[in-house]
């Protein structure tokens, strides 16, 4: 046993450099050279040495295990479940490949973004910086709720892109964007210098959700009449019928339904962020290793 698990940590005599050439994010043509060179082999060679990745499909198996209480079998070792353990695991996997490209959580209001974006922000080790309270600060201290009220939308949504400007220059951040990021095409030039994650979460949830903390800091949500639910699911039906096509513009997709459907729950209520956030990353991983075969010319090497 001990010799398989030591086999399995070996750094294979056979590795063609120019194999993992081939599969580098883009994102890493922003590095200076050298930079960009120590971080791709540093991040290959760790990548390379992941037991995860020979093990996938045990690791996704257990993690889409509807019993939060049971063990997690990995490489012939039994552990309790823990799924900040595993958000940890799945992170470290992700992070050689990111190459300090930050992380984009975009959704529609009250879809997880701050919850979701703290909880991976750590496990990556990036710095997490919410658009909204940028915008906030910005404005020296004005609540988005006010500059709304004194300076309109338009205005705001000016602001926004300015914030996402300047975030977009920026590496090792989980940014969580305000609701309304994705309307605008220029914020997506900005988003899509990292990779962007879209929570998709059903509007009951959200309705739920809003209804729960109350309006008051969401003015497009805001109306004095009705009950809180059933006025917040009319008010996102509308905005998601305006927003639906320009969400999907997103690298990487993370449906509360697919995930509790994985993990036999019969709500999406049932699941945790750190389940999502696990989810997330998750997604992330296959958007890298799908994500296009970088050319390099032969002087780079
Ligand atoms: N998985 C979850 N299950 C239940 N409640 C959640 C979950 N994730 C977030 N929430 C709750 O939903 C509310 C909105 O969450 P959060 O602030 O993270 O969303 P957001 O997308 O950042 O919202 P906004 O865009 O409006 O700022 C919070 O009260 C939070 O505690
Ligand atoms: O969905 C939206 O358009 C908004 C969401 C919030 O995060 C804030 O950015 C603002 O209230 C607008």
């Amino acid at each position: 046993m001990e010799a398989a698990i030591a086999q399995r940590f070996q750094y294979p005599s056979w590795v063609d450099w120019r194999e993992f050439e081939r599969k580098l994010p883009r994102g890493s043509l922003r590095y200076p050279q050298r930079a960009k060179e120590e971080k791709r082999f540093r991040g290959l060679a760790l990548a390379h040495l992941q037991p995860e990745r020979r093990n996938r499909s045990v690791s996704s198996e257990v993690s889409c295990s509807a019993d939060n209480s049971s063990a997690l079998l990995e490489a012939g070792s039994v552990y309790p479940f823990d799924g900040d353990l595993i958000l940890k695991r799945k992170a470290e996997e992700v992070k050689p490949f990111l190459n300090g490209r930050s992380m984009y959580l975009v959704g529609m209001m009250g879809s997880g973004k701050t919850t979701v974006g703290k909880l991976m922000s750590k496990a990556l080790g990036y710095s997490f910086l919410d658009c909204d309270t940028l915008i906030e600060e910005a404005m020296n201290g004005t609540s988005v709720a006010e500059i709304f009220e004194h300076h309109g939308e338009s205005f705001f949504r000016g602001k926004e892109t300015d914030a996402l400007k300047k975030l977009s220059s920026m590496y090792d951040v989980v940014v969580s964007t305000g609701g309304g990021a994705v309307i605008r095409p220029i914020n997506w030039k900005y988003m899509h210098k990292g990779i962007s994650i879209w929570l998709d979460v059903p509007l009951e949830a959200l309705a739920h959700r809003i209804a729960a903390v109350g309006t008051n800091s969401r003015p497009l949500l805001h109306d004095e009449s009705g009950d809180a639910y059933t006025v917040a699911l009319k008010r996102l039906s509308t905005i998601w019928n305006e927003r639906s096509e320009a969400y999907s513009n997103a690298n990487a997709r993370v449906s509360l339904e697919n995930i509790a459907a994985k993990r036999g729950y019969k709500d999406v209520s049932d699941l945790t962020p750190t389940e999502i956030a696990i989810e997330a990353v998750e997604q992330v991983l296959s958007f890298l290793e799908n994500e296009e075969t970088m050319e390099i010319p032969d002087g780079d090497l």
